[in-house]
């Protein structure tokens, strides 16, 4: 058991988060701030070593930490891990900090990053101001021509014969009228989001990320339950509708069946038979309802503790990202999307943090600086697709995180 103790620090949520993100910030230490969906559990991790080491994400091998792995990682081998050389979780305003086993780390920049922490908590000139405002870049149309081709480009390539579906994003540059209170924010997401993973990481050399993502990758919790699902169509939530009314179309339908097929074409690769799958049915994610199948594994009852980690390797980039078959779909977006992807649609979350793993596919997310973010979407593409309806999907994505500019 990894030990725990109640700290002393009796400041609030927000000042406390804020101190922390703010002191790893100034060190260049990594650092992540994260709340899991339907929990009221902020968690903050700070790694000393000042750098994210590069590592496949291995289960079985790795101390407790977070991942953060981009879209292209080949074979695994590009995935970042913030060590949880300090890592503390808030509650109901309670402050716990707790020493997760077999982490090593550096005493002395511990004691002083502890010292400048609370420091910065009794001095109110250190704290940062919350008021944001954005305007929009004026690319957005050229974006949205550029998007709307690529779509018309995959439905022919898929009424060709080339692949069934492909997943294309696009960004949307906004840009800061004033530095972003970036742990103000996060904590609004918290509130308005509690069915997401709500996530602010920070890596030097990688920089800031925020997202609020619907899709769990793989989790695999102290029991042994090994759980993934499959998360495709979308359409808006409309207020007062209850979520078991949404009507879906044939496209909808089709797109998501095609990321469970996916995924139980994995359990045969392993030949693996024992997994319950529940749905499809909507859920909520933010503004919009997707269709989700939910999947599980006794992996005590099968014995294969290693699930988590084969399926991650398996899974990641899931159709819901991708496409399907993987392969031309992959190679159709490495042709045909303007930008690197980077970390969107990749995947993160902590690592055998408490003997716990949840891995998210990092949607609904951008990159932050101190005077513009970019936010990343994308949308499912079949032959059914019509491109303008798949640019508003990504337009609405965007609106999860825009949203919490507007507060
Ligand atoms: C690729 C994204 O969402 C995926 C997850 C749910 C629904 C999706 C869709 O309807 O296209 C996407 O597959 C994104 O948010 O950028």
């Amino acid at each position: 058991m990894d030990t725990t103790t109640t700290i002393a620090f009796q400041n609030n949520t927000l000042d406390f988060s804020k101190a922390v993100w703010h002191q790893a910030l100034q060190h260049n230490y990594p650092v992540a701030l994260w709340r899991l969906p339907h929990t009221g559990t902020i968690h903050l991790m700070v790694d000393f070593s000042g750098t994210a080491t590069t590592t496949p994400i291995d289960l079985e091998e790795l101390p407790a930490g977070f991942a953060f792995s981009p879209f292209l990682n080949d074979n695994g081998q590009a995935s970042l891990f913030i060590r949880g050389d300090m890592y503390y979780t808030i509650t109901d305003g309670a402050i716990t900090e707790e020493t997760l086993k077999a982490n090593i780390f550096n005493a002395s920049r511990y004691d002083r990053f502890r010292q400048q922490v609370a420091d910065e908590l009794t001095d109110p000139e250190s704290k940062q101001t919350s008021d944001i405002k954005y305007t929009e870049t004026p690319l957005e149309n050229v974006a949205k021509s550029t998007f709307e081709g690529a779509v018309s480009k995959a439905i022919e390539a898929i009424n060709q014969g080339h692949f069934r579906k492909v997943v294309l994003s696009r960004t949307k540059e906004i840009t800061l009228l004033s530095n972003p209170d970036n742990v103000q924010n996060f904590l609004s997401l918290c509130s308005r989001y509690p069915h997401a993973f709500v996530s602010l990481v920070f890596i030097p050399d990688v920089g800031i990320w925020m997202g609020a993502s619907p899709e769990t990758l793989i989790s695999v919790d102290k029991q042994g339950i090994f759980r993934t699902v499959s998360l495709a169509g979308t359409q808006r939530l409309v207020e007062g509708l209850p979520v078991s009314q949404a009507v879906w179309t044939q496209k909808e339908i089709e797109e998501q069946a095609l990321v469970s097929r996916y995924i139980v074409n994995c359990f045969k690769k392993i030949r693996l038979r024992e997994y319950e799958e529940i749905g499809p049915r909507t859920v909520a994610a933010g503004n919009l309802m997707h269709l989700q199948t939910e999947f599980t594994v006794d992996t005590q009852e099968v014995n294969f503790p290693q699930l988590g980690t084969v399926m991650l390797q398996l899974l990641h980039p899931t159709s819901a990202v991708c496409g399907t078959p993987k392969e031309p779909a992959l190679q159709f977006i490495l042709d045909f999307e303007k930008h690197d992807r980077s970390f969107y649609s990749g995947f993160l979350g902590p690592v055998n943090v408490n003997a716990e793993t949840h891995l998210f596919v990092n949607l609904r997310c951008m990159q932050l600086s101190p005077d513009k973010a970019i936010l990343y979407a994308g949308a499912g593409i079949t032959a059914d697709s019509d491109p303008q309806k798949e640019w508003i999907e990504t337009e609405l994505k965007c609106r999860t995180l825009l949203d919490v500019f507007k507060q």
